[in-house]
């Protein structure tokens, strides 16, 4: 492609050399850099991108994009601009051809709920014979394919390439999680969302905004650049604030929830271990809905679903149908032994919302003790404090012990982050142990549990590694639970 028409629309400052030059590749690492690329240098949180160009350069960059005013030599062009990150997006989606254009593009952000409401979607949307990508945490689906993604919502030139391959391969519908970050940092601009869903807002992610004023400002420019209609859970203080703000946007708004008013809400709920079904009221009729996962988180999650079906015309009959075929999200509540009253659930409740949530689903199906294992992830800024006080607050009040272990440590301190969960449990009179060692921790409950106990482990959900230092290890939680399972039970039986 000519680097004029890869530039189409961008804004510079400053531009030195030729635009009638090929572009074969976009780089924004210089790692990645092969002959002829164009490549963006970043003034990134921990290391600052300028200092690879002449790398970028060495290795056959002949256009850069830079930020900050920078001596470049040889035979190559120099585009300044005000942020890298916004130009990367912009000509990301020119390189690609604005593959946006040509897919039906639902974005969903808030706190917690994201992945599995974009599994519900592209669940129904399948069973409307509707062909669906899908991005978030847990990966990329493109057809078959299943792509591991570094990031929630990936870099805008990773972004725009996976909507080209989705265009190209007659995917239609482009289900994405969109994180603050991705808000924030530019890797959706430049993206034509038809689609805009707020589930919820509650402190997460306080070391890049500075309060949650910031942070529900970030979450609130999706809404800025969706199309056709916003989407809003109105039971939470955050959604009802993002209401006002959009309801004159000239786009459809459609709310839901359990407690408000709403256009889409459900009737008659009746909750179980194994899953909760609801009468759900749209606009168009009613139906009956059966979600194979616990608690109104789900209840939540799946009525933005359905709104999202109902705004797409999608039949009451297929919405019941999809909803009915998610029969299970790997580390979404995710039961991994089940024996009688006896049950052992990995979930990724990583936020003081999402865990107190988790114990409180579970609740009303415990029998014997509610055993908790949860660590909270390495952060060691103030807001990271708040964080680990907050999340020993919900385990000391709603569990009847916990097992304080790490979760993800990488460089950080983790004795010290321990330390500072221990203290803040014994000013909340909660009943603990801690064991550093995940694995230990994990062992540990399982031993100790009595018949009729529930152990919930949070944290990790999908994930299947633990970083330490620099070093991403293997760890999966599910093979050892069953393999303490095992232990315990022969030791019960020698
Ligand atoms: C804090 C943060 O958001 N960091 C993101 C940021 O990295 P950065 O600015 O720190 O990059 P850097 O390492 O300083 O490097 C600066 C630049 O130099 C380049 N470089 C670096 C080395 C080299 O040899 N050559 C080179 O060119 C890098 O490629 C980069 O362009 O830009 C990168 C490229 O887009 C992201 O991958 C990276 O996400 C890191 C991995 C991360 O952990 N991000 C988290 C906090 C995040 O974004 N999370 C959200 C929300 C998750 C949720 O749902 O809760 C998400 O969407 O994942
Ligand atoms: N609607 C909800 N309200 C509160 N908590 C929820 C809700 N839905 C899910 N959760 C809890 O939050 C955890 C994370 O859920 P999920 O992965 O769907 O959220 P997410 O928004 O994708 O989070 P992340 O961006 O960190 O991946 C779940 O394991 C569950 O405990």
């Amino acid at each position: 492609m000519l680097l004029s028409s890869v530039v189409q629309g961008l804004e510079w400052n400053n531009i030195e050399g030729n635009l009638d030059r090929k572009v074969e590749a976009i780089a924004y690492d210089s790692r990645d850099v092969v002959n002829d690329s164009l490549f963006v240098a970043i003034s990134g949180f921990a290391v600052d991108g300028h200092q690879f160009i002449a790398n970028a350069v060495e290795q056959g960059a002949t256009t850069i994009i830079l930020e900050k005013e920078t001596p470049v030599r040889g035979d190559v062009t120099v585009i300044k601009v005000e942020n890298s990150r916004d130009a990367l997006a912009r000509i990301s989606a020119n390189f690609y051809g604005n593959p946006t254009e040509k897919l039906n593009l639902v974005g969903i952000t808030g706190t917690n709920g994201k992945t599995s409401t974009t599994y519900f979607i592209k669940s129904i949307f399948e069973q409307a014979k509707r062909s669906t990508g899908l991005i978030g945490t847990t990966g990329t689906m493109i057809g078959d394919q299943h792509i591991k993604n570094k990031n929630t919502t990936p870099e805008s030139l990773n972004l725009q390439q996976f909507f080209s391959k989705m265009a190209d391969t007659q995917t239609d519908n482009c289900i994405m999680e969109v994180s603050s970050h991705a808000l924030n940092l530019r890797r959706v601009a430049y993206s034509d969302f038809n689609i805009g869903i707020f589930t919820n807002l509650s402190p997460d992610h306080l070391e890049l905004h500075k309060d949650m004023d910031e942070y529900f400002e970030a979450k609130a420019m999706l809404f800025d650049l969706t199309k056709e209609c916003n989407i809003v859970n109105v039971d939470d203080e955050y959604g009802r604030r993002l209401i006002q703000r959009v309801k004159d946007y000239g786009t459809v708004l459609l709310t839901y929830g359990i407690n408000q008013k709403a256009d889409i809400y459900p009737t008659n709920i009746r909750y179980s271990f194994d899953g909760t079904t609801y009468t759900v009221n749209t606009p168009s009729g009613s139906a009956e809905i059966t979600v194979n996962l616990p608690g109104d988180i789900y209840v939540y999650n799946s009525l933005a679903a359905i709104a999202c079906a109902y705004a797409s015309d999608i039949s009451l009959a297929e919405i019941q149908q999809g909803i009915l075929k998610v029969t299970g999200i790997k580390g979404r509540m995710e039961t991994v032994y089940k024996e009688q009253d006896y049950k052992v659930i990995v979930d990724f409740s990583h936020t003081e919302a999402a865990l107190e949530k988790a114990l409180n689903t579970l609740r009303p199906f415990v029998k014997g003790k509610l055993v908790l294992v949860f660590g909270v992830y390495a952060d060691e800024s103030d807001q990271g404090k708040e964080k680990r006080v907050g999340m020993s607050h919900t385990a000391s009040k709603y569990a009847d012990f916990s097992v304080v272990t790490s979760d993800n440590p990488k460089k950080h301190d983790q004795m010290l982050i321990i330390d500072e969960i221990a203290a803040a449990m014994d000013s909340f009179n909660g009943q603990y142990k801690a064991i550093p060692d995940r694995e230990e921790a994990i062992n540990y409950a399982i031993e100790a549990s009595d018949k009729d106990d529930t152990i919930l482990i949070a944290g990790k959900g999908h994930e299947t590694t633990q970083i330490i230092g620099d070093q991403e290890l293997p760890f999966n939680e599910r093979e050892i639970v069953l393999k303490a399972l095992k232990r315990k039970k022969q030791i019960v039986r020698s």
